[in-house]
């Protein structure tokens, strides 16, 4: 199966050459030309399987043959076998009909492990296949990172570049991305935004003799292999309550709109989902647009939920690119016009096909630690902020429609965000003990300024892939 564009322009590739490609070269994002569907009776069967038996169904689905089924079985077993819980990704009750799934019992404590252990596997994997190298540079407002790093540590395929915003992730965001001792992982503090970070990345992606010079690498999610990775979840976290014979619905706490896809793509491969909730902070350019119809940028605004501080969704593209038919040339125009005045407008029929689906709701300051506080002291529940976001914004949309099952993604562990939960609710949560001397260690970071060319100076001085130089 080829994987295309969603700007129309790019050459169709397959699963291996899209995930070392990240951002297609015309500047749009992959995904698969088609969608695998699997039946009621094998989803029905997912019941009481292992997550890792699950992952290798669907994934083995999504690559189609690509990656050779004995590989990806002992990557997707290794990836996993780093998760600290036996179930990878369990589910809690903590309500009538809501149900948080916990996505961050993985090395860093965020939903971002799910994919990334896998990634690092299977780029390797390639890579050493080929006889290549790369290099990857990506953008985190804080999880994404720290993900990648650790996934990445160490491995001689790669080297990976981390631009963060400076002050606006959590201390231990940062330290989980600056306090690791391995030569090919660089963090680098950008005097910017997380939007200004990714808009580099996508620079350099879009500065083709740059990106051929050192053999770039994606990990954010714009690589489809990340979404890919994350619908597994969503299929055994909905069997679990009894799908596919029964609906359920998933609030999603949403930034870069990647995970929230991966539920709509399982939706597409035969998983019955009654509803996608978007839920996020006041950052709120999603809930703005649903209700509106026209995606404008606004500043960005620093909040308790740092991850989501985001304004330009990138998956959302491959949202717009379903919605308008697969026409690659709607959606060049579209994201022409985002870059040149900050905003567009879709039209009435692609925006009646995504409210068919998904629902919005934004929660300021004031009610995410109302909804931390409630949480902990009706159900004895920790959430974090990103986590107790979705928890609100489910709550709404169970007061409308409290018969379906209501499945919350708990997107981070309340521990990487200390200091909103304790004044929340007065609850300090302990890092767990692989952690517990994070804030002892030594740190190891690069401050650049918000400038393509000073970025793309220092990571071509410290890569190995860039071409022409030894092995
Ligand atoms: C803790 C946390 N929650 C939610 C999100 C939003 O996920 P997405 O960007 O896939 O929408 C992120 C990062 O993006 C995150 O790190
Ligand atoms: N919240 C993310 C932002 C980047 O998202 P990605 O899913 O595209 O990698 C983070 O924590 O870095």
């Amino acid at each position: 199966m080829l994987h295309v564009s969603t700007r129309g322009e790019a050459p169709a590739l397959s699963f291996s050459d899209a995930l070392l490609t990240g951002l297609a070269r015309d500047g749009g994002l992959y995904l698969p030309q088609s969608w695998p569907a699997l039946g009621a009776a094998e989803i029905a069967g997912f019941a009481g399987k292992p997550y890792t038996a699950v992952a290798e169904r669907i994934l083995g689905a999504l690559s189609d043959g690509d990656i050779e089924a004995g590989a990806l079985r002992r990557m997707i077993g290794e990836a996993y076998a780093t998760f600290r819980h036996p179930s990878v990704c369990p589910l809690t009750q903590i309500g009538d009909n809501l149900f948080v799934l916990e996505l961050f019992h993985g090395p860093t404590l965020a939903f971002k492990d799910v994919a990334m252990q896998l990634l690092g596997r299977l780029m390797d994997h390639v890579l050493g296949q080929r006889g290549q190298r790369a290099t990857i540079v990506g953008a985190t407002s804080g999880d994404t990172g720290g993900a990648a790093i650790d996934a990445f540590k160490g491995l001689k395929s790669v080297d990976v570049f981390i631009l963060y915003p400076q002050g606006r992730v959590s201390d231990v965001q940062r330290r989980q991305m600056t306090t690791v001792d391995a030569e090919n992982v660089h963090a680098i503090a950008v005097e910017g935004t997380f939007d200004d970070c990714q808009n580099l990345v996508k620079a350099m992606f879009n500065h083709h003799a740059f990106r051929d010079e050192i053999g770039l690498s994606g990990v954010n999610s714009i690589n489809w292999a990340r979404i890919a990775a994350q619908v597994v979840y969503y299929f055994t976290a909905a069997v679990s309550l009894g799908g596919p014979g029964r609906k359920v619905s998933f609030t999603v706490p949403t930034g870069n709109f990647g995970d929230i896809l991966a539920g709509w793509v399982a939706k597409r491969m035969g998983l019955p989902i009654e509803r996608l909730a978007i839920a996020t902070n006041s950052n709120d350019i999603l809930p703005r647009t649903l209700a509106s119809g026209v995606y404008e940028m606004r500043g960005v605004q620093a909040t308790t939920s740092p991850s989501m501080d985001i304004q330009i969704s990138s998956n959302f593209e491959r949202l717009l690119f379903e919605a308008h038919g697969r026409d690659g040339a709607t959606v060049r125009r579209l994201m022409q016009s985002l870059q040149q005045s900050g905003r567009f407008e879709i039209a009435p029929e692609p925006l009646a096909r995504i409210r068919s689906e998904f629902d919005a709701a934004a929660l300021s300051e004031t009610e995410i630690a109302a909804e931390i506080r409630e949480t902990w002291t009706e159900s004895g529940y920790l959430a974090d902020p990103h986590t107790a976001i979705g928890i609100g914004a489910a709550r709404q949309k169970l007061a409308r429609d409290p018969a379906t099952p209501m499945i919350v993604l708990g997107t981070a562990h309340p521990a990487k965000f200390p200091a909103a939960v304790k004044a929340a609710c007065g609850v300090e949560p302990a890092l767990p003990a692989h952690l517990a001397d994070l804030m002892e260690r030594r740190e190891r970071v690069t401050q650049l300024p918000n400038d393509l060319a000073a970025v793309e100076t220092f990571v071509r001085e410290h890569a190995r892939a860039v071409r022409g130089a030894a092995a």
